[in-house]
């Protein structure tokens, strides 16, 4: 399906990028990988291990490294909410396939994520969850081949569109 390609999902923490993913990935027959993953792999640590270590930035410079060196064709990819802060990082996601964002609005993502100070979410300290979602909405925009409407929709129905918006590219 989709001639071999990957498909790249991106989005805030909460979108559904990781639980979406793996049943997108069932859907249309391909692997699944989630860039968070390759991250605690290759450093040995949790993501937020490594922020408490060497702080965001940090975060952020190894999760563009790591997808940069990620050559994964015919599978769904899951990436972490920050990988839009790489430029670099976001050209090579798009060689691999198409890039979907997954997008919620503010409210909705709160109702999804209850510990937004522990999730590890790679900001300035005095970033609130809605500056965070300011920043990065114009970057998932300006990355995204389709967009998703997540509100107030099951994931069922969500995987549905994705499914009817990819198979119409
Ligand atoms: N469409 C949806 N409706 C309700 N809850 C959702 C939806 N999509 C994801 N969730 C929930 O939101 C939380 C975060 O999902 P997750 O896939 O980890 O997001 P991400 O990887 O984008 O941060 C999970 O508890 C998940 O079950
Ligand atoms: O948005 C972020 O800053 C982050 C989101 C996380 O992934 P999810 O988007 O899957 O929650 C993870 O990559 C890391 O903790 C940083
Ligand atoms: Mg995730």
């Amino acid at each position: 399906m989709l001639d071999g390609k990957s498909v790249v999902l991106i989005g805030m923490p909460g979108a559904g990028k990781s639980t979406i993913g793996v049943m997108l990935a069932k859907e249309l027959a391909k692997d699944f990988i989630d860039t968070d993953i390759l991250i605690q792999s290759s450093e040995n640590a949790t993501l937020q291990e490594i922020m408490d270590e060497g702080g965001y930035l940090h975060l952020r410079d190894i999760e563009a490294d790591v997808i940069q060196n990620a050559h994964y064709h015919n599978h769904v990819i899951a990436t972490g909410g920050s990988a839009v802060y790489s430029e670099e990082a976001m050209k090579h996601l798009a060689t691999l396939g198409p890039i979907v964002y997954l997008e919620a609005s503010l409210a909705e993502l709160r109702r999804r994520i209850h510990n937004y100070e522990s999730r590890g979410i790679a900001r300035r300290e005095d970033q609130s969850f809605e500056d965070v979602f300011d920043e990065r909405t114009l970057l998932y925009r300006r990355y995204a081949d389709i967009t998703i409407d997540g509100d107030g929709r099951s994931q069922g129905a969500v995987l549905k569109t994705t499914v009817e918006k990819l198979l119409a590219l």
